[in-house]
């Protein structure tokens, strides 16, 4: 038998309808196409292979992707596409690049940050790609505290412009993508200053280069910050360095929704919050995680293919060995992955539909839930890009040797996303602000109650004191006995960290003195959310056969493979017994023998294509031996027999006629 039989097995094992998985995966029928059109137009058009890139030198690959960048434009007016089949058809594109800037946070700030005025001006510009723009915040210097940036913005009374000025080397803006090469455009974020007076951070429209020749315009320095990590994954984008030498821009320049300065030069801020500012790292907090669940469904679906192809020991009179998928040590470490990136997947959807309502209030003026949407999306950023990047590399090891050729696509694809947990708010970073918002909750709460992501804080009484009841490893399967289990251990490891504070003198110091467990406590609360979203998912409406049913293992396998993963924190609070760990424990190895059958389906149901995935070892047809010797073959150094300085330095070695004893 070949792969290509034994995924067909596979296939035949399923216990429900793939197809309809693929919807509830999509989020509705209408998501679900979309997607399916865009993965299938991209893959069927040969702009789009991906195969060569490789072996493509960094400037080769950089022309490269603005060549299909500017394919992928010319479709999407063409064809008319949709903002949303737009944006499906640049993630399947698969190649890091500047309209992510463009799309995923120039547009955004200019939305989010600008006055009304501003937006009809420069939203049509940016929309329509007569101009193209970067998110310029980070400095050489100064990234995650970004109310020490030093990039000053000086207003002028006499010219009423602002000077941006970059004073020291280590203002230096650092690392903004499409920056070095492409953007024509900027949001600079500066340091304002009026009458030698410092008014905070805010963000600038600033012009780069010129919309005639693309030269770079006097007073700015631009470049790329070189090579990063992995070869293909990021290098396809020019993240870029810049400074400026006095750069002069009208007043009107100044992004002014949240706060205005009038031709006076009088500072005005308006009646809603200066966190409004940060606006557009909330949004694209959000992105992260909806495509932290690409990102892992992708390598889980690699390695759990590949997983049911690969054979190795327990042959028994000369019959095929052992499916590496069946050892239950593969199971342990894969089926949770599985099951992450389902969990990811539907808190993802949440996010997204919490970050409407907030928008919506914001359109009221009503600035109530902000802080719990800055903390869900600070911290579910960070708890899923962490997670996922760990997933990444997990599945890599779970496929061997193969699993280190870039023909795997694992490589890859964990160069080009590991660093979302430094981007747009480094996950401790991130982590210590749901602390905050957790710790003050809990000090507010003797005349605030809390709500929302936060509304089991107000049970606290009953968490703090009672136990779990739990008998029996079916006991497990229980969604309300899941999420007390959850709660308490954070109720329980937040309100320590708050008790412990308070005994300091200096609140602040007692947050930096404790700040490793307050890590901790936060990744307990998101946790807790992401499987209370699972658990309320499942609520719903799921058609198609079996499908709520395999859900509900997936979520429970989630659930329970944390609370095993943590079980110190369970114990350590008291709620837990040891026996009643390893009841939970003993249901997780009996729900990876249900999940098994279903393996392969359920990878299915990503819908992912040959082309997104780029990967010999997780082809949809299994066919994996043939086309690893293929992929090998056309390796450049395959190109003749005899390679491109043999015959220079190793044939002299070979040649010279030494005698040991000169050695
Ligand atoms: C195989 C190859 C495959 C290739 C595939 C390619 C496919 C490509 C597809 C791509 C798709 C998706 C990806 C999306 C695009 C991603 C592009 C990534 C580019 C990256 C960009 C960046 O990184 S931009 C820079 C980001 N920088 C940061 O995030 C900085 C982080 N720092 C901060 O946010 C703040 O400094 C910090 C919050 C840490 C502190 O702020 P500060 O003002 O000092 O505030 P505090 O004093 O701590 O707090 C004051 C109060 O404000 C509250 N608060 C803080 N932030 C917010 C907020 N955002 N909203 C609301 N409230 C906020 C805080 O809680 C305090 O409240 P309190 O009540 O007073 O306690
Ligand atoms: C691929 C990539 C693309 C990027 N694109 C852009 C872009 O388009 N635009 C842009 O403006 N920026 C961009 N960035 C920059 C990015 O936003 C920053 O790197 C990020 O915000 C982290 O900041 P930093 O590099 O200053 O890390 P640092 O904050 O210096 O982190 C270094 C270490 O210090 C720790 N640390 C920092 N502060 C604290 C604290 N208060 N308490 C405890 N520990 C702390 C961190 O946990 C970390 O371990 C990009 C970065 C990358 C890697």
């Amino acid at each position: 038998m070949e792969g290509v039989d034994y995924l067909r097995d596979e296939r035949k094992k399923s216990e429900f309808d793939v197809e309809a998985m693929k919807v509830a995966w999509a989020g509705s029928r209408e998501a679900f196409q979309v997607s399916d059109r865009m993965a299938k137009l991209v893959a069927n058009d040969p702009v789009f292979e991906k195969f060569s890139k490789p072996t493509l030198g960094r400037k080769e690959m950089f022309k490269n992707t603005l060549r299909k960048a500017a394919y992928a434009w010319k479709l999407i007016n063409d064809l008319h596409l949709t903002e949303e089949e737009a944006k499906w058809l640049r993630h399947y594109i698969d190649e890091p690049n500047y309209t992510d800037l463009q799309w995923e946070m120039f547009v955004p700030a200019l939305e989010g940050q600008g006055s009304e005025e501003q937006k009809r001006k420069w939203l049509p510009l940016a929309q329509t790609m007569q101009i193209i723009g970067t998110y310029a915040q980070t400095e050489l210097a100064h990234g995650s505290n970004v109310q020490g940036l030093e990039t000053t913005a000086t207003f002028d009374h006499e010219t009423d412009q602002f000077v941006i000025h970059s004073p020291t080397l280590t203002s230096s803006k650092w690392w903004p993508g499409g920056m070095a090469k492409v953007a024509t455009h900027a949001i600079v974020y500066a340091r304002l200053i009026i009458d030698g007076h410092f008014y905070g951070v805010h963000g600038f429209i600033v012009q780069l280069r010129s919309l005639e020749d693309h030269s770079t315009l006097p007073g700015i320095t631009v470049g790329d910050i070189g090579m990063k990590f992995g070869h293909g994954a990021y290098n396809t984008m020019d993240n870029g360095v810049l400074r400026f030498d006095r750069v002069r821009i009208p007043r009107n320049q100044m992004l002014m929704r949240v706060s205005q300065v009038t031709k006076e030069g009088k500072y005005v801020q308006s009646d809603v919050p200066r966190q409004l500012a940060y606006g557009t790292m909330v949004s694209v907090r959000q992105t992260i995680v909806s495509d932290a669940s690409k990102a892992l469904s992708r390598a889980v679906c690699i390695a759990t293919r590949y997983s049911a192809i690969r054979r190795q020991f327990g042959s028994h009179d000369g019959g095929p060995e052992t499916q590496v998928i069946d050892y239950k040590t593969q199971q342990s470490r894969l089926f949770p992955l599985l099951a992450s990136a389902f969990a990811f997947r539907f808190v993802s959807e949440w996010l997204k539909s919490l970050q409407t309502d907030v928008k919506q209030r914001l359109e009221a003026k009503d600035f109530s839930t902000l802080p719990e949407a800055h903390a869900c999306t600070a911290g579910l950023k960070s708890l899923t890009t962490a997670a996922t990047a760990d997933g990444i590399e997990e599945c890599r090891k779970l496929c061997g040797g193969h699993g280190y050729l870039i023909s795997s696509g694992l490589p890859e694809l964990y160069a080009y996303y590991v660093p979302a947990c430094t981007y747009e708010g480094e996950n401790v970073v991130m982590m210590l602000q749901v602390a905050r918002f957790l710790v003050k909750t809990v000090s507010e709460m003797s005349y605030k109650q809390p709500v929302g992501t936060a509304d089991y804080l107000g049970r606290m009484a009953p968490l703090m004191h009672n136990n779990c009841d739990v008998q029996t490893a079916e006991d497990w399967l229980n969604p309300s006995a899941i999420v007390k289990a959850f709660e308490t251990r954070a109720v329980r490891m937040i309100v320590d960290c708050s008790q412990r504070i308070a005994k300091f003198e200096n609140q602040e110091e007692g947050f930096a003195e404790l700040s490793t467990d307050l890590v901790e406590a936060s990744l307990a609360h998101c946790q807790l959310i992401v499987v209370s979203t699972f658990i309320q998912r499942l609520k719903q409406e799921i058609p198609g056969k079996g499908v709520k049913q395999s859900l509900e293992v997936l979520c429970y396998v989630y659930a329970l493979y944390l609370l095993h993963k943590h079980q110190g924190d369970f114990l350590a609070t008291g709620y837990l017994t040891s026996k009643q760990a390893s009841l939970a424990n003993d249901q997780l190895k009996t729900l990876y023998s249900k999940v098994r059958p279903n393996a392969i389906a359920l990878v299915d149901s990503f819908n992912h294509t040959d082309h997104y995935l780029s990967s010999v070892l997780g082809r949809y047809d299994g066919n994996v031996y043939p086309k690893l010797y293929e992929a090998a073959r056309k390796d450049p150094l395959n190109d003749s027999d005899i390679a491109d300085g043999i015959n220079q330095y190793v044939q002299p070695i070979l040649k010279q006629k030494l005698h040991l004893a000169k050695l």
